[in-house]
């Protein structure tokens, strides 16, 4: 047996028989009685200590289904995300080894296991209980808490008791004290918990303490756009990345609302205003992922009460409100500026050119909230001639703004490439690269061709359907017509009130972890997204 050949090797005894603990091509492996009881990745060890004679060994591994069946993932499963990787779960066996080489090999993995950072975070979990179907709390308390706890991470834990709690929370939190903070629940949670840290005069301190999604609600759009589609809605996977991931920085967006368009019915606990040139006030928060009106927020918000059907909700509104085919009288304006464009072509080669590892620290933020289109309340300087978006290759490069000529069935608008699962909705957004992305699906397409263009969302393919628009903007701004019936609104997948709304890439950008090199280039610019659409632009 060449148990001690390698000098990472350790013979050791596990449940009473000879066994040999090593790392090999940058594995853990456990073999006892000459089978291979554990081998997983290096990065899925969390921690390893040695009190002797004792080695306390915690691990992620797959989930054992058998009583005697191994725990085994190969570097390529991981690699690839296998369907295992979504089955990870918290495990800690002992093994015996009496003499002091037990501490060094225990160190020695632990150096291997924590490349980048430094082990046992100090972790802030804010919990919506009743997030997505209400099973958050039950993926906080059978798999976030063991996997924190075995990791030898420090805890607190905040349940949210109703709307608004989270947003308070983060907008005194002293972000020193943590390493990063969980958010167990939907896109919902996330956005309360950010617009907590963004509202607050110290914005870009406080928006440095790294965010993680743990995906308990229904979209988890953050998290499908970090970790892909593959791995489901994993919890381990989350913890992972805020037990050992690296940070990178992601562009916010800044939102603009009347103020009195918020009443008691949908009061927003927002805290941050301003007054427009008329004396009016106006609301202002933040998005990281999407603004929607039309048919996609008719499915967002509409299809709540579904939520027990899990995210195949989205799928099915979609369809019931295509063929309703109501139409959504609003007046769209962008701004292009100097670098928005309608030509697909040209996103598609800078989301190529985009830098694979986008690490930088945030830019220097002089006044975190400055608005550099104005507020929803301000008059556009807007150009006489509409502009038809599916027409035109060079729209206007300086600060005016634009009409937009086109009946519109829905305008998505956003900063990370999935808001589910089961749609990529933007494509070649960036995370730096100052503009949010805009899809206009036009009203006057059939509702055949509405729907065929769902089953091209997960590839991103939707954008390139008869009657998408899709262009990038540095600022949008949306006026439903007056005297019209009331649809939905939602900003991040959460109603807002049904009234103008203004949107810009925000100074401010959010701090977020990532496990792997093939991560880093997420969320914008997943490799196979640009391999996908390769063909199209020779
Ligand atoms: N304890 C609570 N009781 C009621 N509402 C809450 C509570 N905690 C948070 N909320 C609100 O519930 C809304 C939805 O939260 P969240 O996004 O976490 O779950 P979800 O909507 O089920 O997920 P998804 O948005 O992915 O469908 C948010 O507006 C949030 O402010």
């Amino acid at each position: 047996m060449t148990m001690t050949a390698s000098p990472w090797a350790l013979p050791a005894t596990v449940q009473g028989k000879a066994a040999c603990l090593r790392i090999s091509d940058r594995a853990l492996e456990v073999v006892v009685d000459k089978s291979t009881w554990l081998h997983i990745p290096i990065e899925l060890v969390l921690d390893v200590t040695w009190t002797s004679p004792t080695l306390s060994i915690a691990v992620l591994a797959p989930r054992r289904h058998l009583c005697h069946a191994p725990r085994i993932l190969s570097r390529a499963q991981w690699t690839e995300r296998h369907k295992n990787a979504a089955e990870l779960e918290p495990f800690t066996f002992k093994a015996q080894h009496a003499d002091e080489k037990g501490a060094e090999w225990a160190a020695h993995v632990m150096q291997l296991a924590y490349p980048r950072t430094q082990p046992q975070r100090r972790i802030l979990i804010i919990c919506n209980p009743f997030g997505g179907k209400g099973h958050a709390k039950k993926m906080l308390d059978d798999v976030v808490m063991p996997t924190f706890r075995v990791a030898r991470c420090t805890v607190h834990v905040v349940e949210t008791k109703k709307r608004g709690d989270a947003y308070r929370y983060c907008e005194s939190l002293d972000v020193s004290q943590y390493d990063a903070l969980a958010c167990v629940g939907g896109d919902g949670t996330l956005h309360e918990s950010l617009n907590g840290l963004a509202c607050r005069t110290d914005a870009a301190h406080a928006l440095t303490l790294p965010v993680v999604p743990v995906p308990a609600g229904s979209g988890n759009g953050l998290f499908v756009s970090l970790h892909g589609t593959a791995v489901g809605f994993s919890a381990a996977h989350a913890c992972l990345s805020a037990i050992k991931g690296v940070t990178y920085t992601h562009e916010l967006m800044s939102v603009t609302q009347p103020q009195d368009a918020f009443t008691s019915a949908n009061s927003c606990p927002y805290t941050l205003h301003g007054v427009g040139p008329d004396g009016r006030s106006y609301v202002q928060y933040y998005s990281f992922m999407s603004q929607a009106i039309g048919i996609i927020a008719d499915v967002d918000i509409g299809t709540e009460s579904w939520r027990f059907i899990g995210d195949a909700r989205f799928e099915l509104g979609y369809v019931l409100s295509v063929l309703r085919n109501r139409s959504c009288p609003i007046t769209v304006e962008v701004c292009f500026g100097p670098s928005g464009t309608t030509s697909r072509a040209d996103m598609y080669h800078a989301a190529k050119k985009t830098p694979e590892r986008i690490q930088e620290s945030p830019p220097h933020v002089e006044d975190a909230h400055q608005l550099l289109r104005g507020s929803v309340l301000d008059p556009l300087p807007t150009a006489d001639v509409p502009l038809r978006p599916s027409e035109t290759a060079h729209p206007p490069t300086d600060d005016t703004w634009t009409r937009l000529d086109v009946s519109v069935s829905s305008v998505y608008a956003g900063k990370v490439p999935f808001v589910s699962r089961g749609l990529m909705a933007f494509p070649y957004t960036c995370p730096s690269d100052g503009l949010l992305d805009v899809l206009i699906q036009d009203q006057h397409t059939s509702a055949l061709q509405k729907i065929s263009a769902t089953l091209h969302g997960e590839t991103g393919d939707h954008i390139f359907d008869r009657g998408m628009h899709y262009f990038k903007v540095h600022a949008l701004r949306i006026t439903p017509h007056p005297d019209t019936p009331r649809r939905f609104l939602s900003v991040d997948g959460e109603t807002v009130p049904y009234a103008p709304i203004q949107v810009e890439v925000s100074p401010l950008r959010i701090t977020l972890l990532t496990l792997s090199d093939d991560e880093w280039s997420a969320p914008s610019i997943r490799a196979h997204t640009i391999q996908a659409h390769a063909s199209r632009y020779p």
